[in-house]
């Protein structure tokens, strides 16, 4: 059985302009003890479907199972199974730290649960802010205590919806390394997040959501391989002539140009030449997670999703 079974999910807002739909027939399926990332650019409906699997929205049609139960029939069932960080950072700021995971073990049904708050507070960098009030709390401190009121009830699926966004790197390491520590201990993990190489290192399958609708869905090392050619890379103070500046991802001083070959690398680095654009810290690599996202954008066509995907056979 899979941990989580999306079926045919699609989502229609009524807006002031008219119906929008935000989901069209969403459909994979995430196996028991994956790391699985949910990849799309803003607005590509991710937080939608998260909201459907947490049983905080309801779908237009369509239904989602966790191990089995359906997250509107059986609500709570669906719901213990699953720890869910949100985007936002929403918190009661009466309760101190302890207080709040110690309310949210109450919710579960959970008495006496402080050995494994003990253990989140040490493993999330919280040991010192137990006593702390919620309101004291700096941003990425606030977002450490989401993560552990997430887990509070020890769900087997764990889902993060951005957890590191706005987040210093310490932090970032800090969590990624429990995540994955739960993981290797059989969590599945579905994670959301603009931060592609976390994706890239993380997860072992990703799905990419455009406009609501799934436009590829595969293992990571799969997806790498569909981006063909190289990327030169280097740095730059200089403007680009502009049949290269129409190609170029450009970030800050640094650009990255396409190209199909070697002969094509030639050939940009004879146009910089040309145009007397100095060029720094030149470097010729391998396309990664973002160039195969930006390729997908640009080029995809939703994937044919039928009413129900039978189970998708993941390699181990
Ligand atoms: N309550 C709502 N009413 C109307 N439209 C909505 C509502 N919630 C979301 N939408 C729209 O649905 C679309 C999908 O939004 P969603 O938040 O799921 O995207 P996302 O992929 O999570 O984006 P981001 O990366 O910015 O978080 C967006 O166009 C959004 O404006």
């Amino acid at each position: 059985m899979p941990a989580v079974s999306f079926q045919a999910v699609s989502k229609t807002f009524a807006t002031a302009k008219g119906p929008f739909q935000a989901l069209d027939k969403v459909s994979f399926d995430i196996e028991e003890g994956e790391f699985f990332g949910l990849l799309g650019p803003n607005g590509a409906g991710k937080t939608t479907l998260i909201s459907i699997l947490a049983g905080l929205a309801r779908a237009s049609s369509g239904r989602v199972l966790v191990q089995g139960s359906d997250t509107q029939s059986d609500f709570a069932t669906a719901r213990r199974k699953l720890g869910v960080v949100p985007q936002e950072l929403v918190f009661d700021p009466f309760f101190s730290v302890r207080e709040a995971l110690r309310f949210q073990s109450g919710y579960f049904g959970i008495r006496h649960n402080d050995t494994w708050i003990d253990e989140l507070l040490y493993h999330l960098g919280l040991e010192d802010k137990a006593q702390a009030n919620m309101r004291q709390l700096s941003g990425g401190m606030k977002r450490r205590v989401l993560v552990a009121l997430a887990l509070v009830h020890r769900p087997p699926i764990i889902v993060l919806d951005e957890p590191t966004a706005g987040v210093d790197v310490e932090l970032r390491q800090t969590l990624w390394q429990f995540i994955a520590r739960l993981n290797q201990e059989g969590h599945t993990v579905l994670l959301t997040t603009h931060y592609l190489e976390e994706a890239e290192a993380l997860c072992g399958r990703i799905a990419m959501l455009k406009n609501g609708q799934v436009v590829a869905l595969d293992r990571t090392s799969a997806l790498l391989k569909t981006a063909s050619g190289n990327v030169l890379q280097f740095k730059t103070g200089s403007p680009l002539p502009a049949e290269l500046a129409a190609l170029a991802r450009v970030t800050g001083r640094i650009v990255q140009l396409p190209a199909h070959d070697a002969l094509e690398i030639e050939r940009h680095l004879a146009t910089l030449r040309a145009a007397h654009v100095d060029v720094q810290d030149l470097e010729i690599r391998r396309p990664d997670l973002e160039d195969v996202f930006l390729q997908v954008m640009a080029t995809a066509s939703p994937l044919p999703q039928p009413e129900r995907i039978e189970r998708i056979e993941v390699a181990a």
